[in-house]
C-alpha cells in the first residue's frame, strides 16, 4: 500500500515537473507577444518549412500581428520587430542593449567561437570596428581602391559581349570577392589565379554551412550529436582562410610602407605594440574579421549589383540619364575618378534607389538584449533572439511617395528617415563606406563605356527569389555594347 502511495506521488511529481519544464519552454515568455500557434517540440516549423519565400512569410505574418511578434522555430523564439519608430526605438534609442549577438547560438558557438567582428561583443567588437571603419576613411586605401578597381571593371567587362547575352550572376560574385581582397590585400586577384579560385570555393562553401538559420542544429541542438564532422569541415576551411590571410600578412610585412597604408593589413601593421598586445586586435580575431567580412559581402553587395544592373535593364531611361551625366561632367575621360563624384548627382541618386529598394539584406543579423526592452505594449524578455525587418522602413507609404516605385528624382530632395540599407544606431555595416564607394567606381565606369542591353526586356519581373537569407532578381541575361563618348552641354 505505502509503495503504491510511494509509486503515485512519484509519477505526479514528474508530470507536474514535466508539465513545469513544457509550461517555461513553450508557453511563457514568448506568449506575451503575439504569434501564430506554436506547437510542442516544433513550435512553428511547418510552417516555416512549408513557405517558399521566408521573408514575405514575416510580412504575412505582421499582417496579422503587428509589428511586434513571435515565432518560435524548434528550440528558439525569435521575436521580430519592424515599423520605423519601433527599429529607430530598439536599435538606436536602446542601441546599446539591443546590439549584442546572441554567441549560444549553434554557429556563433561552435564555428565562430567568439573570434572576429560579426559574433563578437563587448571590446572586442569595438576595437575591430573601430580599425576596420577607419582603414576605409585613409586616404591612401581610397586611392588603391580605385585604381585596383578600375583594372576590376576592366576585367569584369571582357566577360560580357555585344552579341552573346550573358548571365551576370557569376562574374558579379567575382567581382564582390575582388573588391573585399582589394580592401584586405590592397590587389584584385585574376579570376584564373588558384588562390582567387580557391577563396572563392572556400568563402562560398563556410557561407552556405556557417548560417545559423540553415542549420537545424540551431533550431534542435541535440542534432548536433549526429552532425559534427560537417562542422568540423566548416572549422577546417576557416583554418585554412586563416592560414592564407597570414601568409599575406607575411608577405606585406615585406612590404609595407607605414606611411602610406594601402590596405587592412597595412592598417593592422601599423598598430603600435601596445595596441596588437590587446587581445582583442590578436591575429586570430583579426583574421577572422576579415573572413566574416568576405561572407558578409558575399551575397548583399552581389545581390545589390545584380539590382542595379536589373533596374538599369528595366529602366533605359535611367541608365541613358545616367551616362548623359557621366560624359558630360567627365568629358571622354577613360577613367571616372572620385573627384567626379559630387557632380554625378544623379548617378549618385540612382545607387542610393537601388540600395532602398534592392533588398539583398532584409532582415538584421540576429541580435540579443541583456536587458530586456519595452517596444509599443510589448516586453521583449532579456536574452531574447531578435530580427529586424530593415525593409520595412525603406518602402513605408508614411515615409515614402509611391514607395515600390523605382524612381531616382525623389533623391532631388534629401530623405533621411527610413532610408536604412546598412542598418542603424551601433551595428550598422561595418563595410558601408567600401559599397558606397565601390558601386560608384563600377557604375560610372561600366555606363562611361557600355550600353547594356536585356537579353529580353519582357522578361525582367519585379518579384525577387529568396535565396534562403537574401532577395534576388530573377535569373536574367545582358549584352555590354561599347559605346563612344557623346558631347553633351
Ligand atoms: C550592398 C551591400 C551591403 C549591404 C546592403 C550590407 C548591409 C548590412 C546590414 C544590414 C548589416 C546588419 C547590421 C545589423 O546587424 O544591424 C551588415 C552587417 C555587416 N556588414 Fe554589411 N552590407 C553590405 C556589404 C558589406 C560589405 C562589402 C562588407 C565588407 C567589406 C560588409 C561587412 C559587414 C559586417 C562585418 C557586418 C557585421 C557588423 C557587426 O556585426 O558589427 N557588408 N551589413
Amino acid at each position: 500500500m505505502m509503495e503504491n502511495a510511494f509509486t503515485v506521488g512519484l509519477i505526479t511529481l514528474i508530470v507536474v515537473f514535466i508539465t513545469y519544464l513544457i509550461y517555461k519552454r513553450y508557453l511563457t515568455p514568448g506568449e506575451t507577444l503575439p504569434g501564430p500557434k506554436a506547437w510542442p517540440f516544433f513550435g512553428n516549423l511547418i510552417m516555416v518549412s512549408r513557405a517558399k519565400n521566408f521573408y514575405q512569410l514575416t510580412k504575412d505574418l505582421q499582417k496579422e500581428y503587428g509589428n511586434v511578434f513571435r515565432l518560435k522555430l524548434g528550440q528558439i523564439t525569435i521575436v521580430f520587430i519592424s515599423g520605423h519608430t519601433n527599429i529607430s526605438k530598439v536599435m538606436v534609442d536602446d542601441g546599446e542593449n539591443s546590439s549584442h549577438r546572441p554567441t549560444w547560438m549553434f554557429c556563433p558557438k561552435h564555428i565562430f567561437k567568439g573570434k572576429g567582428i560579426v559574433w563578437a561583443n563587448g571590446h572586442q567588437w569595438l576595437e575591430l570596428n573601430k580599425l576596420i571603419i577607419q582603414a576605409q576613411h585613409k586616404t591612401t586605401v581610397i586611392e588603391n581602391m580605385q585604381q585596383q578597381l578600375t583594372l576590376e571593371v576592366n576585367k569584369l567587362c571582357q566577360c560580357f559581349s555585344p552579341n552573346d547575352a550573358t548571365d551576370p550572376l557569376d562574374h558579379l560574385f567575382n567581382s564582390t570577392l575582388n573588391i573585399m581582397s582589394i580592401l584586405a590585400f590592397g590587389k584584385r586577384l585574376d579570376y584564373e589565379n588558384p588562390d582567387f579560385t580557391t577563396l572563392r570555393t572556400r568563402v562560398k562553401y563556410i557561407f552556405k554551412h556557417g548560417q545559423s538559420l540553415g542549420r537545424k542544429e540551431t533550431l534542435f541542438s541535440w542534432l548536433a550529436l549526429f552532425t559534427k564532422s560537417q562542422v568540423s569541415e566548416v572549422i577546417g576551411e576557416m583554418d585554412k582562410l586563416h592560414a592564407f590571410i597570414k601568409q599575406k600578412l607575411e608577405n606585406h610585412v615585406t612590404d609595407n610602407n607605414s606611411k602610406f597604408p594601402l590596405d587592412l593589413l597595412d592598417v593592422y601593421l601599423n598598430l603600435s605594440d601596445s595596441e596588437r598586445k590587446d587581445s582583442a586586435l590578436s591575429e586570430s580575431n583579426f583574421f577572422q574579421a576579415i573572413i566574416d567580412m568576405y561572407i558578409a559581402a558575399y551575397e548583399t553587395y552581389t545581390g545589390t549589383l545584380m539590382t542595379l544592373m536589373f533596374h538599369l535593364l528595366k529602366y533605359p531611361d535611367v541608365q541613358t540619364k545616367c551616362r548623359e551625366e557621366i560624359h558630360r561632367v567627365c568629358r571622354g575621360k577613360q577613367t571616372v575618378t572620385i573627384k567626379d563624384r559630387d557632380e554625378l548627382r544623379y548617378v549618385e541618386s540612382t545607387i542610393k534607389e537601388v540600395l532602398r529598394i534592392a533588398k539583398p539584406v532584409v532582415l538584421a543579423i540576429y541580435r540579443t538584449n541583456p536587458r530586456e526592452i519595452k517596444v509599443e505594449k510589448y516586453t521583449i524578455p532579456a536574452e531574447s533572439i531578435i530580427l529586424f525587418d530593415l525593409n520595412d522602413p525603406q518602402i513605408d507609404p508614411k515615409l515614402w511617395d509611391n514607395p515600390n516605385e523605382f524612381d531616382p528624382d525623389r533623391w532631388e530632395t534629401p530623405q533621411k528617415n527610413g532610408y536604412l540599407p546598412f542598418g542603424i544606431g551601433p551595428r550598422r555595416c561595418v563595410g558601408a563606406p567600401t559599397v558606397e564607394l565601390s558601386l560608384f567606381f563600377m557604375i560610372t565606369n561600366i555606363l562611361n563605356k557600355f550600353e547594356l542591353i536585356p537579353e529580353d526586356e519582357r522578361n525582367l519581373p519585379m518579384e525577387r527569389d529568396w535565396t534562403g537569407i537574401s532577395l534576388f532578381p530573377k535569373q536574367f541575361k545582358m549584352f555590354m555594347k561599347p559605346v563612344k563618348y557623346q558631347q553633351y552641354t
